[in-house]
């Protein structure tokens, strides 16, 4: 499995998203793709499949220290308290005493950054996260939390894919040596009835999913996080790690629109001038 190697932390290119699964299926995907190769396990407080999460590293019979786990505090309780409580919970609902990157999931406007930073701060501290970092932070933002210099911001999650920009958030990530992990990266599968990419898939005997893939995973600090409940599609993109595309097709993929949000914006941040 390639490694992005930042100087905050190493962590596998690709990772099984789990949102929405839960309870036996959420268990099954974790046991096939941790058997399929896979090492990245992406979580949540917020998903209800901690458990079920843990359950299938468990069963997996995989060295805990192969594995990159990342869960994720939820935006009511952003607050030192909130963020102590909720590690700590979702440690005990993993059955783990660590994880490997530990994610703010939304801002909250009501928040005080700084003391948010100095909880996760604590939690590397204490050695129940390897790594923290921030998801859906808008550029502004994830610029105040990279630079305020109270903890380093290892990871950025945000949507990406052939369909949405995220150039400043990728450049932001870059030069302050951030990885960057990309959710919905297969559009979750609209790309299957998009010409332009079914074209492409074509060429190189590979699927329009796998193409989305290797357009987000170019980038050497990006990871993609597909969910997949079933071993097939796990495997395929699995597969993705190993397709090149040439320049023109990355000028195809460019010339797509690209402002395209699949993500619910219920909890949306403004992602302009945030
Ligand atoms: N931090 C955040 O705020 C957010 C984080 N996330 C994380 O990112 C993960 C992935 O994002 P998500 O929004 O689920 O989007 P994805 O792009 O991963 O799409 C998932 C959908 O695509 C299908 N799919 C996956 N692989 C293939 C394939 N090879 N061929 C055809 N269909 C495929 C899946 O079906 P099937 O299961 O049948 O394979 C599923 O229906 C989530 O599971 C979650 O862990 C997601 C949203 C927000
Ligand atoms: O999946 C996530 O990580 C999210 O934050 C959202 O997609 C969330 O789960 C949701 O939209 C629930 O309706």
């Amino acid at each position: 499995m390639p490694m992005i190697e930042t100087p905050h932390m190493r962590m596998p290119k690709l990772g099984l998203g789990t949102w929405p699964m839960k309870g036996a299926e959420c268990q099954a995907a974790v046991e096939s793709a941790i058997g399929l190769g896979y090492r990245h396990l992406d979580t949540a407080e917020m998903y209800g499949n901690e458990e079920a999460v843990g359950a299938g590293i468990a069963a997996s019979g995989v060295a805990r220290d192969a594995l990159f786990v990342t869960t994720k505090v939820w935006h009511d309780k952003l607050t030192p308290d909130g963020i102590r409580g909720a590690i700590a919970a979702s440690l005990a609902r993993l059955k783990l005493d660590h994880v490997d990157l530990f994610l703010i999931h939304w801002p909250n406007p009501a928040m005080d950054l700084d003391a948010c930073l100095r909880s996760l701060e604590a939690a590397r501290g204490a050695g129940l996260a390897r790594a923290v970092g921030v998801c859906n932070f808008p550029p502004k933002l994830f610029r105040r939390a990279l630079t305020a210099g109270i903890t380093p911001i290892a990871c950025l999650q945000v949507e990406h894919h052939i369909y949405l920009d995220q150039t400043p958030l990728l450049d932001l990530a870059r030069e302050h040596g951030a990885a960057f992990t990309c959710y919905s990266p297969t559009t979750k599968n609209a790309v299957a009835e998009d010409p332009a990419i079914r074209g492409i898939a074509q060429k190189h005997g590979a699927t329009p999913v796998q193409v989305a893939l290797a357009w987000v995973l170019r980038h050497p600090h990006v990871a993609a996080i597909p969910k997949s409940a079933g071993v097939l599609n796990q495997g395929a993109n699995l597969g993705a790690l190993a397709l090149r595309l040439d320049a023109e097709d990355l000028a195809t993929i460019a010339a797509l629109p690209k402002n395209r949000r699949l993500v619910n914006p219920a909890f949306a941040p403004d992602w302009e001038n945030g």
